[in-house]
């Protein structure tokens, strides 16, 4: 039987202790905090990766290092599954676990108890292949992981500076390799080209779209979207703006997608380059978000986010099995948060299934599973489309009658391409919406015109103890504490189209608040109000109220 390699993981642990009174947590974005606490959780993460993929028969395993729209001070680590998808639920709680030892001793019976937990056959060899975005904490932090992955003996693959999506889709390929589900070439040079190809065939004989603008946020977008330019040729230009990769302070600072959701404004760097009518559109700091937005004729911003590209996009795809002739046997839903816009949920419900789940990538991911087609999308600009395998099989399977069913075929065959699917993917995306705007000969406007979105309001509560809030109904309603929820329904109660709900944040350390309202002010209105009863609720300091908290 082979045992830990007690010896090298104990050399190599002390050079990355754990300091006291610090608690580490793998939530919904996998460890994230200040890049410089992050040293210790890396050499173990780098440990973790590898007993997964022993775990799991030798797959190959990601591990990203990014914080995503985060400050650039910040910086993260987590771990993808084998299809590319994110780490199985189970394995949060071991890697929070294995995070928090608090010595090298106690790191040693953590890893012992779990491989015994789960019987981990360690005579396997571990596979692992991980890559960073630009912060500048990355490198001596990834060297930390990779003395992990060295303690291990784990046969570790580093995939450089790329984006988060490419990270996810190089797992599947690797792991696909050689076989009839092979997710394309296992290199960023070969998802460049499989995500550029199909989209050269979907626009092929369109009209040329007029240049994209893309807010690369200064971070790793740049680095890959230029590189994206160049293979997609003049079947789309692309105008890279906010590409200061190397300079410092700059990766998400006024600019990028979170920047433009929840400031609902254009990114100031923008103002010079936009001209009125042209689309535009941001990534985040590792470009697995995409928001759209354009100015109008008198200079007024408009906003494209998430809720308006699941619209777009679900329609181009119901609209294209009716046309193959696989109504009927191809049903398309799509999931949303309780983020979703009130405007966008009422459109889409009256058309196809709508499902809602909570805040969290994988639990869209895993609702939209049980869909043929699943469209999902939070606000905040981050989704895809799934296609099932039995959908994949009659797509390859399928035998069209007439021409156009033909070509629409050819389409949806061509739309499994453009979109990456194991995770929500900026630059994917970017090519999609860009296709449907090409077929539907669509400008901002009329996309925008599909539904009208309801005025909203997304507020922050610092409270003392936010893990007393308590949600259900996906997280639609509070069920603690305790008489809250009655108080807010009574509030929501007097305002025309109100809907507002609270929720703890799974990433940052507060209580976040949503209102909506069919008018501007009442939505701003409610919201503070319901930020102030949260505050007063739970003993906030009357001393350090917000002013605007009502
Ligand atoms: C309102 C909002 O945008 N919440 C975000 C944010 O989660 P919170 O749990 O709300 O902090 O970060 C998550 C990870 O990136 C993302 O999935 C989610 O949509
Ligand atoms: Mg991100």
């Amino acid at each position: 039987m082979t045992l830990l390699p007690v010896d090298a993981i104990r050399a190599l642990a002390d050079q990355h202790q754990k300091p006291a009174n610090v608690l580490f947590q793998y939530g919904t974005a996998g460890f994230r905090t200040l890049g410089s606490a992050l040293d210790p959780v890396m050499f173990r993460v780098g440990v973790l990766a590898a007993l997964r993929s022993k775990k799991l028969d030798s797959k190959t395993i990601g591990v990203m290092v990014t914080a995503s729209h985060n400050p650039e001070p910040d910086n993260g680590v987590k771990l993808v599954d084998p299809r590319g998808e994110m780490l199985e639920a189970s394995w949060e709680t071991h890697a929070t676990n294995v995070a928090n030892a608090p010595t090298t001793d106690a790191l040693i019976d953590a890893l012992e108890t779990l491989v015994k937990n789960l019987k981990i056959d360690l005579s396997k060899p571990a596979k692992v292949v991980y890559a960073r975005d630009t912060r500048p904490s990355g490198p001596a932090l990834v060297a930390s992981l990779e003395d992990g992955l060295k303690a291990l003996g784990a046969d570790a693959r580093n995939a450089g500076v790329t984006t988060t999506p490419v990270l996810h889709y190089l797992v599947r390929a690797i792991n696909t390799k050689g076989t009839k589900d092979s997710y394309g070439d296992d290199t960023e040079e070969g998802y460049l080209e499989k995500l550029s190809s199909a989209f050269k065939q979907l626009v092929a004989g369109k009209p040329a779209l007029p240049p994209l603008v893309i807010d690369c946020a200064n971070g790793v977008g740049a680095i890959v979207g230029q590189k994206l330019a160049r293979h997609l040729g003049n079947s789309l230009e692309l105008q890279l703006a906010n590409t200061a990769i190397d300079t410092l302070g700059a990766l998400n600072n006024a600019c990028g997608a979170d920047f433009v959701k929840t400031q609902q404004k254009l990114p100031p760097s923008l103002a010079s380059v936009l001209t009125p009518g042209q689309r535009a559109c941001s990534l985040d700091g590792d470009a697995d978000r995409l928001i759209y937005f354009y100015l109008d004729d008198h200079g007024q911003f408009h906003m494209l986010d998430g809720d308006k590209i699941a619209a777009l996009v679900a329609a181009f795809v119901v609209e294209l099995t009716k046309s193959a002739g696989l109504e009927g046997k191809i049903q398309v839903g799509i999931v949303q948060t309780a983020y979703a816009n009130g405007g966008s949920t009422k459109y889409l419900s009256e058309r196809l299934p709508v499902k809602c789940v909570p805040t969290g990538v994988k639990h869209l991911h895993h609702a939209a599973e049980h869909y043929d087609i699943g469209v999902y999308f939070e606000a905040n600009g981050h989704g895809t489309v799934l296609f099932s395998p039995e959908t994949l099989e009659t797509l390859s399977t399928y035998q069209p009658s007439t021409p156009a069913q033909s070509t629409a075929l050819t389409h949806l065959r061509n739309l499994t391409n453009v979109i990456n699917q194991t995770v929500g993917d900026g630059l994917s995306d970017m090519l999609l919406v860009e296709a449907v705007l090409a077929h539907k000969s669509y400008s901002g406007v009329e996309w925008n015109s599909l539904y009208v979105d309801l005025p909203n309001r997304l507020v922050k509560v610092v409270v003392p103890d936010r893990s007393i809030f308590k949600t259900e109904d996906a997280e639609r309603r509070l069920v603690s504490p305790p008489g809250l929820q009655a108080k807010l329904d009574e509030l929501v109660r007097r305002y025309e189209g109100g809907r507002s709900f609270v929720r703890p944040s799974g990433t940052e350390d507060v209580v976040r608040v949503y209102a909506e309202a069919t008018v501007r002010s009442q939505a701003d209105e409610l919201a503070f109000r319901v930020a102030g009863l949260v505050y007063d609720e739970v003993g906030g300091d009357p001393a350090k109220r917000p002013s605007e908290f009502l």
